[in-house]
């Protein structure tokens, strides 16, 4: 029978294939990305990861199952330490330190995704939680597994390798399967109308997954900057 998890794919796959062929993934994927839009992703990405990182903390403070608090409380460590490593070898390349950092501003689509996840964490149930916070490991597997099954091993050329290799990296892919395993289980637990909702939450992260990269990929600014 076929889990929660492989239908959300199949019912986001569309978006989840226009994540991997965005211009900023193909433009990461050949090296060619312009270096003032990865430290803005960056800039952003570190703002998603606290916030996300408070997610799942929120997720492992509300396991029914006992056995998936080190999973989730593991992954809140890897978000703000193991991943903000990874940032801060691209801020040192890059030069970038805090006043630079501080200098862009949150973006409307970093601010919109980190608030949503948030507010799933406080306002949701478990199962609508977690199913929200899947994407962020699924995605970002696919996206750099699949780029560097592509690059067949031209991959140190490229100034974004390290970033390929982490979200490919087969300890990040046992954390892709660890939580669909705890979101298949919370779906089985769960009724039609929890699934329904679980779907929604799913979707709805894998669309900010999109607009994240696509938002770094045009800068974004406010649109009401010139107004303040
Ligand atoms: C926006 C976003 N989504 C997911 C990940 C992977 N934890 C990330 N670093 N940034």
């Amino acid at each position: 029978m076929t889990g929660f998890c492989d239908r959300a794919w199949q019912h986001t796959v569309k978006l989840q294939q226009a994540s991997l062929t965005h211009p900023f993934n193909e433009e990461l994927a050949n090296g060619s990305l312009p270096a003032d839009r990865f430290q803005f992703y960056l800039a952003q990405d570190a703002r998603y990861l606290v916030g996300f990182g408070r997610a799942l903390s929120v997720a492992a403070a509300r396991t029914p199952d006992p056995a998936d608090l080190p999973f989730f409380a593991g992954a809140a460590r890897e978000a703000v330490v193991v991943e903000r490593e990874l940032h801060e070898g691209y801020f040192q390349r890059f030069g970038l330190g805090q006043t630079e950092l501080d200098a862009i501003e949150t973006s409307p689509t970093c601010l919109a995704y980190t608030s949503y996840l948030l507010a799933t964490a406080q306002t949701d149930g478990y199962p609508e939680l977690i199913a929200a916070l899947l994407p962020c490991f699924w995605v970002y597997h696919y996206v750099g597994s699949s780029i560097l099954r592509q690059q067949e091993g031209n991959g140190p050329e490229n100034p974004y390798q390290a970033w390929i290799d982490t979200y490919a990296d087969e300890d990040f892919a046992q954390s892709v399967d660890t939580c669909k395993e705890a979101v298949d289980r919370a779906a089985a637990a769960g009724d039609e109308a929890t699934r329904e909702r679980m779907l929604d939450r799913f979707t709805r992260a894998s669309e900010y997954e999109w607009m994240f990269w696509d938002s770094a990929y045009r800068l974004e600014p406010w649109p009401t900057a010139g107004l303040r």
